[in-house]
């Protein structure tokens, strides 16, 4: 009527509003792409599945015909149309046997059934949580600064674990029983409508009362998974920073909190498991609600002819094992509830998009020794914060660079916008004449190396760790690269010499030995860019000399972009910018600077520690590109 009306007044109908997808929808719209490699398992193990549910209504049969047999021979008057068999030691052996086969197989097919789906399960998983560590990787910095690292580690670990339990111990025994349910139904419904109606009953005050908790369920168990990541984070990072934890005494003040958090994990937690417990149990009750009245009714039917006793047997263990699904999907409901809460939340991980997209058409960067340009960049790390405000720079081929100035002044941001770690709000960045946002951003990174304050080392052999400079390199560039960055004679000091696995972020490592082998990975990367950000800062005197030294290997015949607090090292370059509040505020030569009382670099070579602007010999060429190698 509504709709004629709509109809008739030419009114388009009106649309929903869009609802955004369901916990269940995402989640499994993020498993489904994996599936498609699995479909001779999945079919495997859904033939098994039909089988299984065959020999499951296959086993009370046997019983119904003895019972009907037995009633028979006792002299009760049976109309029921079906077999017939007579009541004798043939039919009991034939009936008693006909259970055992019927149990043999289908404990085979339940057996497949596990396999086949536990298979799927733990490939799906794996392929799922490398896709999601692949996407993570691939996420920008500024997600990663606001992403807390325990709790991204415990999506990817322990979430995607509990979406692989739930779908084979909970998805796949569902769908089975669903299906055992509806097939049930049906036979029920030829046996005796009206008693099949009970069960019908059953079911929809079941299916009420699931749906009514799944929502609680997902939530308490949601709210329960975030706070267990917030407790790997506080776990993490009190871990990697033991060294601090011990020497400041804060055992006590951290364990108080992780304790905190861990109490409120435990509260949510335990929501979930009672709303669970609760159904379950809810369940019970209904199920021995719906037997009573089948077992009364069941009984007067009996009397009135319309069933056998055979038919009622059929019925109650139908109940009963038809019920158990119902019962297990209670408990399964709130498991596949809890796991959605767990899917939701490796959803939000996939669907996080980087804020830096490649643009469709973004070619690879074409020159080999690139030109650095920022035209009038304003940039800063969130919404509404500018860190730089309308920087001109351009930094030629083979030039080298220091950027002073005070800390927070944005000289490291400067520096993440060459790796393209994040865009400027407006203004350009062009390296080799191109707009970095038109240009592949892992091409552009291949041509850029980065020694920060505290290089990174991986938990593998000292040979791999290089090697991440370049992965296809051999052997032998690996060692002449270690060679260049005075790292081969600590290296075959170490116990298997290049072979030696690192502990957990080398701390078995010193400060300078551990930068040796940065710069190594440096060398053999062999970027045409450069980027030291404060490369030689805390180290001793000693370490630092022999930095130096091969950082001077490193840069040599290449651009660098220093980043420095060391009057020393920016005196060494051809050109330094001063850079306060995002601003550049000077810029020139550093002997000519250095000439200029009222310049700030002669200024703060005066106030800063180590080498005076007087002690420092004024014979160094000017005017090399190139030739003098940046020291930091
Ligand atoms: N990832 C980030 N997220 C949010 N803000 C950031 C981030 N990195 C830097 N900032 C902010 O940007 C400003 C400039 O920081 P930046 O690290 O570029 O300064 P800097 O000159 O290199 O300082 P320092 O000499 O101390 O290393 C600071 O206010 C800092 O708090």
């Amino acid at each position: 009527m509504k709709a004629a009306r709509t109809r008739r007044f030419g009114r388009r109908p009106r649309r929903k509003a869009a609802t955004p997808p369901s916990g269940l929808r995402r989640t499994l719209r993020c498993v489904r792409p994996h599936l498609r490699g699995h479909r001779f398992l999945i079919t495997s193990g859904f033939t098994a599945l039909a089988f299984d549910v065959f020999f499951r209504l296959l086993e009370p049969w046997p019983v119904k015909l003895v019972i009907d047999a037995a009633s028979r021979a006792l002299g009760a008057d049976l109309h029921r149309p079906g077999p017939k068999l007579e009541a004798g030691l043939g039919t009991m052996l034939l009936c008693g046997g006909a259970i055992v086969v019927i149990s043999l197989l289908r404990a085979v097919a339940t057996y497949y059934t596990a396999i086949s789906f536990a298979l799927v399960g733990s490939r799906v998983a794996a392929d799922l949580r490398a896709r999601t560590f692949r996407h993570v990787q691939g996420l920008s910095m500024r997600h990663h600064t606001r992403a807390s690292t325990g709790d991204t580690v415990q999506r990817l670990v322990g979430d995607v674990s509990r979406l692989q339990e739930a779908a084979t111990t909970a998805g796949m025994p569902l769908l089975g029983n669903s299906v055992t349910l509806v097939a049930m139904t049906g036979i029920l419904f030829w046996l005796d409508p009206l008693l099949a109606l009970v069960v019908i009953v059953t079911t929809s005050v079941f299916a009420f009362l699931s749906r009514r908790s799944s929502g609680p369920i997902r939530k308490a168990a949601r709210m329960s998974r975030t706070g267990e990541g917030a407790l790997a984070t506080t776990a993490a990072q009190t871990l990697g920073a033991m060294r601090e934890v011990q020497a400041y005494g804060l055992e006590d003040t951290i364990s108080s909190n992780f304790r905190s958090t861990n109490s409120a994990t435990l509260g949510t937690g335990v929501v979930a498991l009672r709303l669970a417990a609760s159904l379950e149990r809810r369940t019970d009750v209904l199920i021995g609600v719906a037997i009573a009245v089948v077992l009364a009714g069941g009984g007067m039917r009996i009397l009135d002819h319309s069933i056998t006793p055979g038919d009622l047997i059929i019925f109650l263990t139908y109940l009963k094992t038809g019920m158990k699904p119902l019962k297990d999907l209670a408990k399964q409901t709130s498991r596949i509830a809890r796991a959605t809460a767990s899917g939701e939340r490796v959803a939000d991980l996939l669907e996080a998009q980087t804020d830096l997209p490649e643009a469709p058409d973004a070619r690879p960067l074409a020159s080999r020794n690139p030109d650095i340009e920022f035209d009038n960049v304003y940039a800063g790390h969130g919404e509404g914060t500018t860190v730089l405000h309308g920087i001109n720079l351009k930094i030629r081929a083979g030039e080298h660079l220091a950027i002073l100035g005070p800390s927070g002044a944005g000289k490291s941001t400067l520096a993440s916008l060459v790796l393209r770690m994040i865009d400027p709000t407006s203004g350009t960045v062009r390296v080799g004449g191109e707009d970095l946002r038109d240009l592949q951003t892992a091409s552009v990174r291949s041509h850029v190396s980065i020694l920060l304050q505290d290089s990174v080392l991986f938990g593998t052999t000292v040979r791999d760790n290089i090697r991440f400079g370049r992965l296809d390199a051999p052997d032998e560039d690996i060692e002449e690269a270690a060679v260049l960055a005075q790292a081969d004679a600590f290296i075959r000091n170490l116990p298997e010499g290049y072979d030696t696995v690192l502990g957990d972020a080398a701390k078995d490592l010193s400060g300078g030995q551990r930068q040796r082998l940065a710069i190594a990975r440096a060398i053999l990367r062999q970027a045409p860019i450069i980027i030291l950000d404060e490369a030689t800062a805390g180290l001793d005197p000693a370490s630092r000399e022999s930095i130096l030294d091969a950082l001077d290997v490193l840069t040599r015949g290449r651009t660098s972009i220093t980043i420095t607090h060391d009057a020393f090292a920016a005196r060494l370059c051809d050109r330094v910018i001063w850079l306060e509040d995002g601003r550049i505020l000077e810029e020139g030569k550093p002997l000519e600077l250095l000439r200029d009382p009222e310049s700030r670099f002669f200024k703060w070579l005066g106030e800063a520690p180590g080498p005076r602007a007087a002690d420092i010999p004024e014979d160094i060429p000017d005017d090399m590109p190139g030739s003098v190698g940046a020291r930091t």
